[in-house]
Order: structure tokens, then sequence, then C-alpha cells
């Protein structure tokens, strides 16, 4: 187990590396240390309520034995499954199926791949969601609903869509092609699945979207798709007890939230994430949400105006390197560059050696792929290092189900300890209302007259501004 375990390496956020100008000392650390004993005990003391999510590697033997159970009939009897949700209910299920299977997972002949088909549908823009009608047989095909407040109207609409299309096509048997995710008793779509009768798996209390990964949120896609879902949950069950330590020094959730925290107040308002590993490429988005709706925050804990958070960034190593890193090493002194580094890549391939008359691209020529990208990370690291520039790594042995499980859980780890230490509430998203209530009042929902009220009264646009 050891030999898998995910490491954060932060040398690159210290003075002794980085200079004294940006980087850190141990001092910088242990002056905070007040602050973060009491938002370790406030981590302890909420693991049962407020931060249940924590406890999902842990509390879920039953209910992984019926997604076990109702992943086997859906990969029996049908050859799509599509999410439909949108946010923490679709970036999750996307990040882990891109993780740990075949980069091509679709394209492969069904029995390669072993599973589905596989697609997440988490937006409504009409071509987009047509567009998969055309390479679908729905009479083969499962939706997962997923929605945990029951109501998200992108989703809502997508499984009106589904729903009506289903029943005009199969009758009464439309009801085996829709399993809901949802809440106990929250929302529409409870009430809906309940009367309907759908194969319906419920997302715990204290389990919000952006932290419900680890849930049947992430864990029915996954094993639809032939995942091991018992080493997923065991990664992160291994990566909660190493994040359960008090000592900054030994836990990585920690020290990766205590260098941002202390980040942000130098004014590293950017923080970007970079893996080096096309499979982790959808990480950076997942992780995007959660460290953005978690900690962008107007108010804290005692209503005081903040305005805190840092503006996540997905990159993605090598491709970037030719796009992004000119401004990473040059451009404004605002961010912390996160790298994912993968040890050891699942397939390997060598570069043959040829060309050798031409030096340079014939030193190429008896490296492996592996190798390169190895290599391209660790000197971006290091031009980073040179130009003074803020940056981290969490290094994972190989990609694997234990693996990817550990960085769910420290990534969430670390984000709700960055919420304790910034004395904000890392689980609301109350910025994204005022958006969500507009769209009602302006489709006609009712109880929203006055907001549409509100929006047909806006100053017109002017047409001098619009060339
Ligand atoms: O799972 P739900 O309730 O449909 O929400 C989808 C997403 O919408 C949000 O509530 C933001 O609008 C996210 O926090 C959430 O992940």
């Amino acid at each position: 187990m050891e030999q898998m375990q995910i490491k954060l390496d932060f040398n690159n956020m210290m003075a002794e590396f980085l200079g004294e100008k940006e980087g850190f000392t141990r001092q910088d650390i242990e002056a905070i240390l007040p602050q973060i004993n009491q938002a370790h005990q406030n981590m302890t003391e909420k693991r049962d309520t407020g931060m249940e999510w924590r406890n999902l590697p842990f509390n879920q033997q039953q209910v992984v034995e019926q997604i076990l159970n109702t992943a086997a009939d859906i990969r029996n009897r049908c050859d799509t499954f599509v999410v439909l949700g949108i946010g923490g209910s679709a970036l999750g299920p996307l990040a882990v199926q891109t993780a740990l299977n075949h980069w091509h997972y679709n394209e492969l002949p069904p029995e390669k791949r072993g599973g589905p088909r596989f697609y997440v549908v988490d937006n409504v823009d009409p071509e987009r969601v047509a567009a998969l009608f055309d390479v679908i047989d729905l009479s083969r095909t499962v939706f997962n609903v997923i929605s945990k407040s029951g109501s998200t109207s992108e989703t809502m609409a997508q499984f009106m869509i589904i729903h009506k299309m289903l029943q005009d096509r199969l009758g009464d048997r439309y009801v085996h092609h829709i399993i809901a995710t949802t809440d106990r008793e929250k929302g529409n779509l409870i009430k809906i699945a309940r009367h309907e009768g759908f194969t319906t798996f419920i997302i715990p209390g204290g389990v919000g979207g952006r932290y419900s990964e680890l849930s049947p949120v992430g864990l029915l896609p996954a094993a639809v798709c032939g995942i091991d879902i018992k080493e997923l949950l065991a990664g992160a069950a291994y990566m909660d007890k190493i994040c359960r330590q008090g000592d900054v020094f030994s836990n990585p959730a920690y020290m990766f939230a205590v260098l941002q925290y202390l980040a942000m107040g130098r004014g590293k308002n950017i923080s970007v994430m970079m893996p080096y590993a096309d499979s982790l490429k959808y990480f950076a988005d997942w992780y995007a949400q959660l460290w953005a709706e978690s900690l962008g925050k107007r108010f804290d804990l005692n209503q005081r105006e903040v305005f805190v958070g840092q503006t996540p960034v997905k990159a993605l190593g090598t491709t970037d390197q030719h796009s992004q890193v000119q401004l990473y090493t040059e451009g404004p002194f605002d961010k912390v560059v996160t790298f994912l580094k993968v040890e050891r890549y699942r397939q390997e391939l060598a570069i043959p050696k040829i060309f050798a008359d031409i030096p340079s691209i014939g030193f190429l020529g008896g490296h492996t792929m592996g190798e390169l990208i190895n290599a391209e990370q660790l000197a971006t690291e290091y031009a980073l290092l040179k130009a003074h520039r803020l940056n981290h790594t969490i290094i994972l042995p190989e990609v694997n189900p234990f693996t990817v499980g550990q960085l769910i859980q420290l990534l969430e780890v670390a984000t709700a300890f960055t919420g304790e230490l910034l004395n904000i509430n890392a689980f609301d998203q109350p910025g994204v209302e005022e958006g969500k209530n507009a769209t009602y009042a302006l489709l006609g929902r009712p109880g929203y007259e006055e907001k549409r009220q509100e929006l047909a009264d806006r100053p017109a646009k002017k047409q001098e501004y619009i060339i």
C-alpha cells in the first residue's frame, strides 16, 4: 500500500528553494499554528455533522453491494450509459472514468471495452444534446439522472426530454432505462422517482455536489464502466487516515491548504492545476469547481465582507507548456501552480533510435515517452523555480483506483481545511442563486413574477456599445 501512497512535494513553495521574497519559511507556517490547530479541531468536530462526505469511504458497504448489482444488470442489458447532470453531479464521474479507463474507451470494440459506452451530458446546448441521439440506441441505453437538489433546471430539462422520448419509444418499459441519484427528501426528482418506480440511489445528507464523487453519484457510473469502486474507496480511506493528523508537517492536505492560504494572503489569486497525464485532465475540471465554489465567498462566518477565493485555471502538461507556461514564468506573480505528476505510466512507448545524424532530434531516440513527459514536468517545475514562481507537486506512483481515491479525498480535505482557515462556509454557493433565479423568471416559473419584472425594468442596453 505504501508504495501506492500519493505524496505532496512542497519544496518549491519554500524560501530555501524559491528565495526569501516569494517562498515561505517554516516560521511563516508556525506563525499561524493557533489558526491551524483551531481549523483542525473544527475539521474533527464536523466529521459527523457538516462534513459527512468524509465518512463516505467508510460507511457504504451496503450501498456498494447494491451499486455492484445494479451495475452488473446494466452491463448485461445495455450498450450505452449516459449521465445527465451538471457541476458536482457530472465532473466527478467524468474525471474518474477518464482517469481509469482506456483513453478511447467508447471507440473500443465491446469485447475490449468490457462495459457500455459512457457519456456525460453536462450542458443544455441543444446541438450537443441532439447529437447524442444520433449515436445511441435508446432501447439499449440507461440514463442516470443525477441531481443532489433534485431541481437543477439544466438536468431536469435533459431528463424531461429523455423521459418523453423513452416513453414514446418503449412504452411502460421506459422505467427500466432511468436511474435516479438524488437527495432522500429534497427536490422533485425523488418524488418523481418514487412515483414512477425508478431504481434510485440516495446522496446522503451532508454530502454536497462537489464533495459527492465517492457517493453513488460517482460510484454507480464507475462500477458500470468496470472500475473497481472498492479500491477507489479503499484509497480514499487510506488518505483520510493520513489527513486526520493534526501536525501540518505530516498532513499533505493541511500543508496544501496552509500554503495556498498563505499564498492568498500575498495576493496569489490564481490556482493552476496542471496534470502531466491526459488521464487526469478532467481532474483539473473537477478541482476547478471544488476550489472555486467552495472558497469564492463574499462573507466570512462572522458575516464580514471578505471577498476571498482563488481563481482555478486548468492546464495540461505538456500541451499547455506550449500555450500558457510563458505566462506562468514571466507574467504577474499571482499564481500557485499545482502539478500532478505520475511516476509510472500504464503504457510505455519507446522512441526509436533513428535520425541519429540529426543531433537536435536524434537525442530523443532510445528514450521512452514516459521519460520524456516526466523530464518535461521536472523541467517546467525547474523553470518556474528559477523564475521564483510558487509551485508544488502531487505525485501519484501510478494512476489506478487506489491512487485516484486518495487524490479525491486529499483535495476535498484540503479544500475544506482552506475554508476553515479562511473562516468561511466551504459548502454553500449563494453566488449562483441570482443567475438561477433570473433564469427561472425568464422562462416563467411560477413565484418568480417579481424577478421577471425586475429584469424587464433593467436599463436597456445601448446599441452604440454593440459593435
Ligand atoms: O446536483 P445538483 O443539485 O443538480 O447541482 C448541480 C450543481 O449546481 C450547483 O448547485 C451550482 O449551481 C453546484 O453546487 C452543483 O454541483
